[in-house]
């Protein structure tokens, strides 16, 4: 694989100066190894007792995808097979005990999902080649999938490789609707508007009606990312690993947003206010003239062209870029107000070169992004 060989991706933080960020910032694939020799994280993330343990359980007892998988669990559930506790206490210090299974995974229980658990566990590097990493159920999976990007340590050995979302079909729409006391945007839904992928879980105890009513209300929130209905978790391994989903195009996130997006009003009681733009826009794009568009979006909340975007929060930005004069891809990612650039695959000849971009987030619905990008974006 060569893509990623010529060009550093760029990372900025609102923390970084933005004069410093955009060129100087550490780069996810910016050494000289090539990419195939880091290692693979996915996250794992979904409201309590959606089955987050179950998926990773399974894929821990699996042995035919051949992978010698690390798992960091946040704690064991009753069904994770898995009897003992491996985390302890030592005079007020987390310490962790690594258990090695049969099939070469490894698998550690921690309180705290980390940067540490990471550090700690790439020591063990050579003896694992992915990492799943499974968060708590009330965790903002954001912060978790920014620390990627910010450590310059942990960027260098690993990259994300996806987020992926496990929603309960028996209790997520009552999850969605919960109010959150400040009025910011509650956890359940942050977890669904930040994944690449949706695992609909539980759907063995639920009404057909049921299903599709609080489907129509997560793809309302998330236009993009796939959904696939399980029971017990049971998703083929090719949904859940080696995604790309960060570092690559992304799946066509237009065929799943055409779908309509609700259906009986079945959305009214969830927090209306997250949802999903997504648009297209022929011609090339100026890396300049993006970085300020995005700059301004993500960091001060203002749509250039456009002014101050009232309650606006971008919770995930991906966009497909063309960009003037170059014949690679580039793909933009963000995660609040982090985004992250990088160079993809080769344009085919003949392939139609056109910008994608979605943006999931609160009071986005109505905002014109695609005339403020068309118009400040393009050469
Ligand atoms: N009926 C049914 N039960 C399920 C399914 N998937 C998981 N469960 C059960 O739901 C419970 C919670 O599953 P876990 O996998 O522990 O959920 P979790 O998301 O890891 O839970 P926390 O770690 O507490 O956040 C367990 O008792 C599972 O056996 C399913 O598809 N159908």
């Amino acid at each position: 694989m060569d893509e990623y060989d010529e060009e550093p991706p760029i990372l900025v933080s609102e923390e970084q100066p933005a004069a410093a960020s955009a060129t100087s910032a550490p780069a996810s694939l910016d050494d000289d190894r090539p990419p195939e020799v880091k290692v693979p994280v996915t996250i794992v993330t979904g409201h309590l007792g959606s089955g987050k343990t179950t998926l990773i359980t399974r894929l821990l007892n699996d042995d035919k995808h051949g992978k010698r998988i690390a798992v960091i669990l946040n704690e064991f559930g009753e069904s994770s097979g898995i009897d003992k506790s491996l985390t302890m206490n030592k005079d007020g210090e987390m310490a962790e005990e690594w258990l090695e299974l049969e099939n070469g995974c490894l698998c550690c229980s921690i309180k705290d999902a980390g940067v540490k658990a990471v550090e700690n566990l790439l020591k063990k590097k050579g003896r694992f080649d992915y990492i799943m990493l499974e968060t708590t159920g009330l965790a903002d999976p954001g912060p978790i999938a920014s620390m990627f990007w910010l450590d310059d340590e942990l960027q260098s050995e690993i990259y994300l490789d996806g987020i992926i979302t496990v929603v309960d079909a028996k209790f997520g729409m009552a999850q969605l609707k919960e109010h959150s006391q400040d009025g910011t945007v509650n956890e359940a839904v942050r977890q669904i508007a930040l994944a690449d992928r949706i695992i609909f879980n539980k759907i063995d105890i639920v009404t057909d009606e049921a299903a599709d009513e609080l489907e129509t209300a997560i793809r309302t929130i998330n236009g993009a990312a796939p959904i696939t209905r399980t029971t017990r978790s049971l998703v083929p391994i090719e949904q859940l690993l080696d995604l790309h989903c960060f570092d690559s195009v992304f799946q066509d996130p237009f065929a799943v947003s055409r779908k309509p997006a609700v259906a009986n009003g079945a959305s009214n009681h969830i927090d209306e206010a997250v949802g999903t733009i997504v648009f297209s826009a022929p011609g090339a794009v100026d890396l300049a003239k993006l970085d300020t568009w995005l700059q301004c979006l993500l960091w001060e909340g203002t749509l250039v062209g456009r002014g101050r975007l009232q309650d606006v929060e971008v919770l995930r930005l991906k966009a497909l870029v063309n960009v003037s004069g170059d014949d690679r891809k580039h793909v933009v990612q963000a995660v609040r107000e982090l985004y992250d650039k990088q160079q993809g695959a080769r344009w085919e000849n003949g392939e139609e070169r056109i910008n994608k971009v979605v943006i999931i987030g609160k009071q986005v619905k109505g905002i014109d992004f695609e005339t403020s990008f068309r118009q400040n974006c393009l050469v």
